[in-house]
């Protein structure tokens, strides 16, 4: 847990709340977190819910590993303390979004249940959704996919902490969302995760 540093600092209250913004929208803010594995299909699958949202006329953004560490977390590398500090800010970016009346797609392994479950308390407090989206795979099958040849560079030892390699990936026990990307299709997939935005009313049934 980060300690709150500066001191003398007090929470602004607006006029204009997310059920303001979400009237305005047509829908509710929410963020989706995709947790798995590298080459588990967070990225893909958000890339197709993004475009079947889109379609939709519902407001979405993407958040994801590779496109954040190039900008917002480029000091972070992938220690278990850096990544714990890059989920810390994502979490706190993808609540912003969610505030705004966007669903946020968030794309990151988070390979630790101590970090998922700070970021689910953050929008918890806050009264906002939090849908922890598990990409279940098969390292195997995600090796067997490597679709950027990191598996094979960490198994001839050329990355070091290498997610399911030689650094760990704790599974969530109760994920909203329990997708297994090695055995159903990808439409399957986004079917079953508009199903829970239609019942949860995030979106329009
Ligand atoms: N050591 C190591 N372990 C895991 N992943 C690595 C590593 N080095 C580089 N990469 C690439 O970085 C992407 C993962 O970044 P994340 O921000 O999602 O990681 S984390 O949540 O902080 O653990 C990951 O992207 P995805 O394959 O999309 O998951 C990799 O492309
Ligand atoms: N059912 C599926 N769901 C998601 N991805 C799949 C599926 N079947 C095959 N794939 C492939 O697996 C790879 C997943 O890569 P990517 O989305 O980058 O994973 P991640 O973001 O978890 O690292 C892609 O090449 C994608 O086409």
């Amino acid at each position: 847990m980060v300690k709150q540093k500066a001191t003398n600092v007090t929470w602004h209250e607006g006029d204009i709340t997310a059920e303001h913004r979400a009237k305005l929208l047509g829908h509710k803010g929410a963020t989706l977190w995709f947790t798995g594995l590298s080459g588990s299909g967070k990225s893909t699958v958000a890339v197709e819910l993004e475009g079947r949202l889109h379609e939709m006329g519902i407001l979405s953004y993407r958040l994801d590993g590779d496109n954040v560490r190039l900008g917002i977390n480029k000091n972070l590398g992938f220690s278990a303390e850096d990544r714990t500090e890059n989920i810390r800010r994502v979490g706190e970016v993808a609540k912003l979004f969610a505030d705004t009346g966007v669903i946020a797609l968030s794309s990151f392994i988070s390979p630790y249940t101590a970090d998922r479950d700070q970021v689910r308390a953050l929008h918890d407090a806050a009264g906002m959704d939090f849908i922890e989206v598990f990409v279940d795979c098969s390292l195997a099958a995600a090796e067997e996919r490597d679709p950027k040849g990191l598996y094979k560079k960490a198994r001839a030892g050329e990355i070091k902490n290498f997610t399911g390699i030689d650094d760990p990936y704790e599974a969530p026990s109760n994920p909203e969302v329990h997708l297994h990307s090695d055995r159903q299709t990808l439409d399957e997939e986004v079917e079953e995760i508009l199903t829970v935005l239609r019942k949860r009313g995030i979106i329009p049934a």
